[in-house]
């Protein structure tokens, strides 16, 4: 579990993390999205006590990185995977690591096995592919067997298999039980990988919820129903009207519901004898249901762009302050 407490992080006039409160829970892949300069990485270097906040704490376990006895067997994580010296092997790099951090020896050829690496284990990393040093990078998060893990962009640039082999064992470690917390900008790969969100945007939290919760939570997510009978159709707009949702006719033979459900709306024509011909659910991508979470917070804000507070994920958030 990672625990952040009004963490705050300055450089200069920029304030890259402001205030940020929240908890990262141990069995389940919290994606951490924000548009570029949001301050995930400064977040993630805060955790790993790389950066030292200006106020607030970052606790992984209950307690600041610094003051862990064996940090590697807490924490794992993958923030750059050119971190290692082109002139070593994985091997030699892994076990380096192993030895200055109390592991045992015996790790290293079982995360190497774990990535897939075990057949180039003597080769030189300066001659890796990226996939291959994303694959090194990680094998030096695990090898503490940690019960958090960090991972910044980590599928960035893979090829197919890589990104899936990374998302399975995602999946995977936050099955065991792990807290599992990754950063990335590849939506339809943080929909199928992630069950929670954060959201930052300058600094700050946009939206902390469970990936159905957001995407239920765009105005892009509706229902939608058509009826041949106009007059009833206008019933059943009244009535749903009457509950504060909101309601787009298109033509006079078909709604579009928002804020609602499949069910409730089919409940409320049943009970009003409205003949249908459609009743169906239109859901947002991650992608979208993101883009106007985060509309508030780029630099270039157009005139039409929602208020972040606007999306239902966001007052979830706030709400329960
Ligand atoms: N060492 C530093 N010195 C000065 N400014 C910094 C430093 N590190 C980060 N920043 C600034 O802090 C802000 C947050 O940056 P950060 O890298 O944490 O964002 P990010 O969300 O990880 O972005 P990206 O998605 O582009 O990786 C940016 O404005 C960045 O320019």
């Amino acid at each position: 579990m990672i625990t952040l407490t009004e963490l705050t992080k300055r450089f200069g006039a920029t304030t890259a993390v402001d205030n940020l409160s929240l908890n990262i829970a141990a069995g389940r892949v919290t994606g951490f999205l924000g548009p570029n300069g949001a301050g995930k990485s400064t977040t993630m270097r805060m955790i790993l006590g790389l950066d030292q906040p200006d106020a607030g704490t970052a606790l992984v376990d209950g307690r600041p990185y610094a003051t862990l006895r064996h940090p590697l067997r807490a924490v794992g994580a993958l923030l750059d995977a050119r971190a290692v010296h082109p002139g070593r092997t994985p091997r030699a790099h892994l076990l380096a690591m192993a030895r200055s951090n109390g592991i045992p020896t015996r790790r290293v050829d079982e995360v190497l096995a774990t990535v897939g690496l075990t057949e180039v284990a003597g080769k030189r990393a300066g001659a890796f592919s990226l996939g291959m040093g994303q694959r090194l990078g990680i094998a030096g998060a695990l090898l503490g067997d940690p019960g958090v893990l960090m991972f910044d962009e980590p599928v960035n640039g893979l090829d197919p298999d890589g990104v899936r082999w990374i998302r399975e064992l995602m999946r995977s470690l936050a099955a065991e039980g792990r807290t599992v917390f990754v950063s990335s900008h590849l939506m339809s790969e943080v929909q199928l990988t992630a069950d929670q969100l954060v959201v930052i945007g300058r600094g700050r939290l946009i939206a902390d919820a469970p990936i159905d919760e957001v995407i239920a939570g765009s105005s892009l997510t509706a229902v939608r129903v058509r009826s041949p009978e106009p007059g009833a159709l206008v019933r059943l707009r009244d009535r749903l009207a009457a509950r504060h949702l909101a309601i787009e006719p298109v033509g006079d033979d078909e709604l579009v519901v928002t804020g609602t459900t499949v069910a409730e709306v089919g409940d409320l024509a049943h009970e009003l004898g409205v003949r249908l011909h459609e009743l169906s659910a239109r859901e947002a991508s991650l992608e979208q249901a993101y883009l106007e979470l985060t509309s508030g917070s780029l630099e270039f804000v157009g005139t039409t762009a929602a208020h972040p507070a606007a999306h239902p994920a966001a007052q979830t958030r706030i709400e329960a302050r």
